[in-house]
């Protein structure tokens, strides 16, 4: 696919809408996160005091380099997408920094945040939510420059049709409604308004679950492409282990607030290191299937993920881990490279020595909490977490595609988009999960912010 060139920053320099930061190259950090947290109070009775907090995300550290995807995968209820919506900025931390372009803007204000809306842009899970019903495509992808007072060559109309183009969309269409184009079409109009501003970061949160299976591997391709053309760095969240291995260079495994584990793709798909890990990465199918009577084994975690208002002490995954001991039970562990490129929070790691080796009396509970079976029994076996999460991939059909992918540029096997490719309004099967913890719904935790509806996808920080 070509995708024309875009205005690059000297013109936008020549604008007078410089940015604040210099560009960072390919492969150099360009976003430190520390210590990130985000903590959802909980407030009760008439007076409304707050009783306790939701902790969505409770202290993560991560880098994301210049030109790369960071998939980010776990739970339903772990907390990625409120992970996604700090790093955008559409949330205030509770703590801990954000660093782009070795600029902090962790508590940067609205007006701080201005500028930097350009570099940093969000496409949204539900394409149906997430673009304003009442104004045409035209206006929804021109919000952006409207928003930031920024003229394109040749005019608005112009850019803006040039951006349906290059996302596979007819630029005929300009004046067409959301309503008239197909789930996979509004995903397309999503990512075209976040590119509007040529952005360095692109956080998609989910950008292919609500969308019909057929739909998902085109849209997958065309953030391929974009990143390609465009040198986009992305941070793509997802629970689908298989679009998540296809896009990414790097992942991290988020279980209850947490990162468990982070690493370059192949490694954690060979010789993951966390049990979590382990056990989420068990349950992808075999896609070949000269490989798939080989012996293994599905690790299938019984029950829901504890809560996040009180969550397990030391490590938050021992009330499920069939290795979890005293230490687990006592001691956080850190996020420490184990091997060159591969960080890992746990006291009993897979694939390595242990760490904790003196301390071997097993949690009895703990065991139980997990249990091993063989692949085929795995298959009919109720729905534990990742199985489920397997179960939709199976059905998804694309885990060839996950197996066979190698290197960057590699595709999911589909036909080309075209503009018409996409399924016909109305066809697409959207995917919701249900949420697995018990949290935030007995004790109605303050709602910080909802998806933007209006086309103005992240321009304004609306806790600000
Ligand atoms: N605005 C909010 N107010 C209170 N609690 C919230 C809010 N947003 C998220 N939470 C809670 O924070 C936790 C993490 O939610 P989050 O949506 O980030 O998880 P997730 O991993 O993205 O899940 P999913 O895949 O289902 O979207 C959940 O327990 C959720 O209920």
């Amino acid at each position: 696919m070509s995708i024309p060139a875009q205005s690059d920053g000297a013109e936008a320099e020549a604008a007078g809408t410089a940015t604040l930061t210099k560009d960072a190259a390919p492969g150099e950090v360009l976003l430190k996160v520390t210590g990130l947290q985000k903590h959802f109070p909980i407030k009760k009775g008439l007076l409304q005091r707050q009783s306790g907090a939701v902790r969505a995300v409770d202290g993560i550290d991560f880098e994301v380099r210049s030109g790369e995807t960071l998939g980010v995968v776990g739970e339903s209820g772990c907390g990625k997408s409120t992970m996604g919506r700090l790093i955008t900025r559409l949330l205030e931390p509770t703590a801990g920094s954000i660093e782009f372009q070795g600029k902090d803007i962790t508590h940067l204000g609205v007006g701080g945040m201005r500028p930097m809306r350009r570099d940093v842009q969000m496409i949204f899970q539900d394409p149906y939510s997430s673009l304003n019903p009442r104004h045409t495509i035209g206006t929804i992808v021109g919000a952006p420059f409207r928003l930031q007072g920024v003229e394109p060559e040749g005019g608005i109309k112009k850019e803006v049709q040039r951006l349906l183009s290059v996302v596979g969309l007819n630029p005929e269409h300009y004046n067409r409604y959301p309503h008239e184009f197909s789930g996979g079409q509004r995903q397309r109009i999503g990512i075209a308004r976040a590119l509007a501003l040529n952005p360095k970061l692109v956080v998609a949160d989910e950008p292919v679950s609500a969308l019909d299976v057929s739909i998902q591997a085109q849209v997958v391709n065309l953030l391929d492409d974009l990143q390609q053309e465009l040198g986009l760095t992305y941070v793509i969240i997802a629970h689908d282990l298989s679009v998540v291995r296809h896009v990414s260079d790097r992942i991290a495994v988020m279980y209850l607030g947490k990162i468990v584990e982070l690493a370059d793709r192949d490694a954690l798909y060979k010789s993951p290191m966390h049990p979590y890990t382990k056990a989420l990465m068990s349950a992808v199918p075999i896609p070949d299937p000269k490989r798939r009577g080989a012996k293994s084994e599905r690790i299938l975690l019984r029950g829901d993920v504890p809560s996040p208002i009180a969550p397990p002490s030391g490590c938050r995954f021992h009330t499920r881990c069939w290795k979890a001991t005293q230490i687990c039970k006592t001691t956080e562990p850190q996020l420490v490279e184990l091997q060159p490129g591969q960080r890992v929070a746990c006291h009993h790691p897979e694939n390595f020595a242990d760490q904790a080796p003196q301390d071997t009396v097993l949690l009895t509970a703990a065991k139980e909490a997990s249990e091993l079976v063989p692949d085929a029994a795995a298959t009919d076996a109720p729905a534990a977490k990742p199985t489920a999460t397997a179960e939709k991939e199976a059905e998804a059909g694309k885990a060839a595609a996950a197996g066979a992918k190698t290197g960057p540029g590699a595709k999911i096997s589909t036909e080309k988009p075209t503009p018409a490719a996409d399924a016909p309004a109305g066809s697409t099967a959207p995917t919701t999960t249900a949420p697995t913890t018990d949290a935030p719904t007995a004790d109605a935790p303050t709602a910080e912010t909802s998806e933007p509806k209006d086309g103005t996808a992240p321009q304004e920080s609306p806790d600000k």
